[in-house]
């Protein structure tokens, strides 16, 4: 990017200066910009975020900075309702949520984080633009354009993505595979089937390596080969960040209408089109996957019943991803009219697609036996605003440390999962990554 889109905002803040400066301000200026994760590589600025959708022709966002976070829906409901009544510009609000609040988490990664970004360079069909966010309601304005200015100042022209190197790393995995089939036996154990019909039960790999590389060279790549998936990163610090490439949605909220969709049941990709498809059609009339989706399915009806006046769900098809294949289900909802994404967001997550059915006895399962911490993995990563929000499923994720790069992955239990099909499930649904650490 070159310098005058910086200058050129500076100059709007100068003349902004002399105005009346109240609520929520976002200056705009187009610029032109060759790759967002190498503009973002390279800024000293903090949070560093990357967010887009799942959809075509969609919105690429990189944003820098926190004028206002929250660790709590209440708080970031209650700010979408005073900027929402005080009308004019409506600001998008970047972040995600743990799997569980109720277990320690991550460190550093709060169970809820939303941040409203000091900077926005997004890029759509008409080209790209950079923004300056302002808020005037609850602060000096002096100060808050002095700290504008000095975030302008600190950004950097974009630069290439450095390559990434070929690394040794050293696995483990949590649980073992031992551990893992002693589980599978236990949830499927028809006396513990009866009252938890499923349990997704996830693995934690953790490849240790002297040195990892950059998250954004390395989400960069596997954006590359994973269209019709959301593709998100953020790092809070600079010695660690949280990439994805997730399939599934959690909802997207369009004014009162609602989507999303219960996306369970897997198989592999064929090695040619014939198997490929003979695959596709196993697995659409496979009893167990099918059960896997249902669950899904049935709870996300049942909890948008009491909050919406119309529910209606498409058929069953599959979804064909580089590695793997899903079963997946549309389902579209009229909200009723004072519905608020911090309600969706307390009812929705998590969904039977990586926590279980029943929800309580599940989470339990899952608390007793897991030893890894799920943090942000299976928990929520998306955008929020007063007019439109839109949440992945965080899951196909890794957590890059200064040691090593941790990745999840899950597989739902139910009635007929046999334990060694589903250790291999869970290498087929990290497989991408690991092609690209050089490890496939
Ligand atoms: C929990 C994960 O996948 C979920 C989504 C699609 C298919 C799934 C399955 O077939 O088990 C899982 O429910 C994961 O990838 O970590
Ligand atoms: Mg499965």
């Amino acid at each position: 990017m070159q310098s005058n889109p910086i200058e050129a905002l500076k100059h709007q803040l100068d003349t902004l200066c002399e105005t009346d400066k109240t609520g929520f301000i976002r200056l705009t200026i187009p610029c032109q910009v060759g790759n967002l994760m190498g503009w973002l590589n390279v800024q000293s600025v903090y949070p560093r975020l990357y967010w887009k959708a799942r959809d075509t022709n969609t919105v690429e966002c990189a944003v820098l900075g926190a004028i206002k976070a929250f660790d709590s829906l209440a708080a970031l409901q209650a700010d979408l309702a005073v900027l929402a009544q005080a009308g004019g510009q409506q600001p998008n609000y970047f972040g995600g949520m743990a799997f569980d609040p109720g277990t320690p988490g991550w460190e550093h990664f709060p169970a809820c984080h939303f941040l409203l970004p000091r900077i926005e360079l997004k890029r759509h069909q008409g080209g790209a633009t950079l923004s300056l966010n302002l808020r005037f309601d609850d602060r000096s304005p002096g100060a808050e354009i002095t700290q504008a200015y000095a975030c302008l100042d600190a950004l950097v022209a974009e630069q290439p993505l450095p390559r990434l190197q070929p690394l040794v790393y050293q696995r483990e995995d949590r649980p073992s595979q031992q551990e893992w089939v002693a589980w599978v036996g236990q949830v499927t154990n028809p006396d513990h089937l009866v009252h938890t019909p499923k349990v997704v039960l996830s693995r934690e790999t953790c490849l240790t390596t002297p040195e990892t590389p950059s998250p954004w060279a390395l989400l960069a790549r596997w954006q590359a080969g994973a269209a019709d998936c959301f593709h998100f990163g953020v790092q809070f610090t600079p010695q660690e960040a949280f990439i994805g490439c997730p399939p599934e949605r959690l909802y997207k909220r369009e004014g009162r209408h609602l989507m999303t969709e219960a996306l369970a049941g897997t198989t592999r990709r064929g090695q040619d089109a014939q198997q490929d498809q003979a695959l596709a059609d196993e697995l659409l009339a496979d009893k167990k996957n099918s059960l896997e989706n249902q669950c899904v399915y049935q709870q996300l009806l049942t909890q948008l019943e009491p909050l919406s006046s119309q529910v209606q769900m498409g058929e069953a098809h599959i979804v064909k991803l580089r590695s793997v294949q899903h079963i997946r289900r549309l389902i579209h909802a009229e909200l009723h009219r004072d519905v608020t994404d911090q309600q969706l967001l307390a009812v929705l997550p998590p969904t039977p697609a990586v926590g279980g059915v029943p929800r309580k006895s599940a989470l339990a399962f899952i608390r007793q036996h897991e030893l890894h911490q799920r943090g942000w993995y299976a928990g929520v990563f998306g955008r929020i605003s007063h007019t439109s929000s839109d949440l992945a499923v965080a899951i196909r994720c890794a957590h890059i440390g200064p040691e090593a790069i941790r990745l999840y992955a899950g597989a739902g239990i139910v009635a007929g999962s046999q334990p060694d099909e589903e250790w291999h499930e869970l290498d087929t649904k990290i497989a991408d990554i690991m092609s690209l650490l050089g490890m496939g």
